[in-house]
């Protein structure tokens, strides 16, 4: 089985690099404006550009309309649109049948009832993310809805077989063989742990969290 491997949140050319280099096969690029990683659309470009050709590029996006859609197409290669907190079938069909790419949509998990609701939507979108789901934001704090570093319950996932499905919250170079080995993800996702400061990657954990993915 093949396991894909993506490294979310870059945001230098210098990061892009590296995480080709080490052999990423997706790398995320975070574009909403309450996340420290988010990527201004006048910079997109620059780092699109960075990528090879066979690693596939990853639109990270918050419940966006359809001006942000087609402003981030418009800025360069993006194969993937990933989606979160968009919570209605009926619109990931529209963004497929209007971009032409996959959606994958991302599913906050804390209960068994969080991972059903995941699995309902495997008939739509084209890959499930499996990622922690967030405490509730302090009032007026804004909430975001990913890279928060944190794992959730393995265990909730233990028998889910939708195809390639991916495992995300709180993975590192340290823990992510174990995770590979237990659940057989066809995809792992790591922001926060290949950083040596909140949104500064690492190049170092980078390579080591390939490498660790790798032969696990
Ligand atoms: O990374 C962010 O800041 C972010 C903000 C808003 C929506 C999604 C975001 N990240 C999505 C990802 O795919 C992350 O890689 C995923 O949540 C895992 O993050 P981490 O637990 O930090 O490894």
């Amino acid at each position: 089985m093949t396991l894909d491997i993506k490294i979310c949140g870059l945001r230098t050319v210098e990061a892009v690099r590296v995480a080709a280099d080490a052999g990423a096969t997706h790398i995320g690029f975070v574009l909403f404006p309450a996340s420290v990683r988010h990527v201004p659309l006048a910079t997109l470009g620059d780092l699109l550009r960075e990528v090879p050709s066979h690693v596939q590029t990853v639109a990270v996006l918050v419940t966006p309309d359809d001006k942000l859609i087609d402003d981030v197409l418009a800025a360069g290669r993006i194969n993937v649109l990933q989606v979160h907190e968009v919570d209605d079938p009926v619109r990931i069909a529209a963004l497929q049948d209007r971009t032409g790419r996959p959606v994958w949509r991302a599913q906050g998990v804390r209960t068994r009832a969080d991972v059903d609701l995941g699995l309902a939507y495997a008939a739509v979108a084209d890959r499930i993310l499996f990622d922690a789901r967030p405490d509730q934001p302090e009032p007026g704090a804004s909430a975001v809805p990913g890279g928060t570093g944190r794992t959730f319950d393995w265990s909730l996932l233990e028998g889910v077989t939708v195809p390639g499905w991916g495992l995300s919250g709180g993975l590192t170079p340290e823990n992510v063989g174990q995770a590979v080995r237990r659940l057989r993800p066809g995809l792992v996702d790591v922001s926060s742990g290949v950083e040596a400061a909140r949104g500064v990657k690492s190049a170092d954990k980078i390579v080591a969290f390939v490498a660790a993915a790798r032969s696990a």
